[in-house]
């Protein structure tokens, strides 16, 4: 099954920025793969499509076979909570909030109730190494052990689709390392995971490499 599938996508931004030129992508379930092209190519556009944190200019966008033209944004916003986890560059935690919590909060809108949360943060924080630091606020941990929080929180409600934006961007060799081992071992059970990157070594480490120039895939 696809789980994602980009028709003729374009997208131009003020009327006359063309970040994407006429895109088709099709990822299947369980895929691993990496995005990669220059700074400005278009690579971040293409995750907001897949991602349906925008829409297309043209084009449609399906994920897990649901069309993003025929949902309405509350429906759209559902469809993200069930379907898809995001990590970016920057990691994006909440400061002053422990870990725990900035995982728990990734439930926030499933109607879990705060008990059950906390205890499946727990578990997914256990999952990326970081059971011994669920009290810890993101001050007190390293950008590694940050960007594995990030990790979690996307996970947490077990999304079939992770989408990542240069994840380990800002992140020494060995931390990044890490995240990378993690990715791997969610791949493994069977979520379809998107990196976006513009490093060819994690580009190469990926089993599918999907170029992209001048806001076109290149075949
Ligand atoms: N919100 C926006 N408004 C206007 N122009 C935008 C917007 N987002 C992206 N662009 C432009 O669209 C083009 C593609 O940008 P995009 O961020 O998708 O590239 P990228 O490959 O992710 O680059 P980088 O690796 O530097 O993040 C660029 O020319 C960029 O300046």
């Amino acid at each position: 099954m696809n789980i994602v599938e980009l028709r003729g996508v374009t997208k131009t931004y003020n009327g006359h920025v063309h970040a994407l030129r006429g895109v088709d992508l099709t990822i299947s379930t369980g895929e691993l793969l990496a995005i990669i092209g220059p700074s400005g190519s278009g690579k971040s556009t293409m995750l907001h499509m897949i991602g349906t944190l925008d829409r297309p200019t043209t084009g449609t966008v399906r994920i897990a076979g649901h069309s993003v033209l025929d949902l309405n944004d509350r429906r759209l916003s559902a469809l993200r909570a069930r379907h898809l986890g995001f990590v970016f560059q920057q990691f994006h935690l909440s400061p002053g909030v422990s870990a725990l919590d900035n995982v728990a909060d990734g439930l926030l809108y499933t109607g879990t109730p705060l008990r059950k949360r906390r205890e499946r943060a727990a578990a997914a924080l256990d999952r990326v190494g970081l059971g011994h630091r669920l009290d810890h606020k993101p001050n007190q941990m390293s950008g590694g052990e940050q960007q594995r929080v990030a990790v979690a929180r996307a996970v947490v409600g077990d999304p079939p689709l992770l989408l990542a934006d240069e994840p380990t961007g800002n992140l020494d060799s060995a931390a990044g390392a890490e995240v990378l081992k993690i990715i791997k071992e969610l791949h493994e059970g069977g979520t379809t995971i998107a990196i976006i990157t513009h490093d060819n070594e994690i580009a190469e480490w990926c089993p599918r490499q999907v170029r992209v120039r001048d806001g076109l895939v290149l075949s």
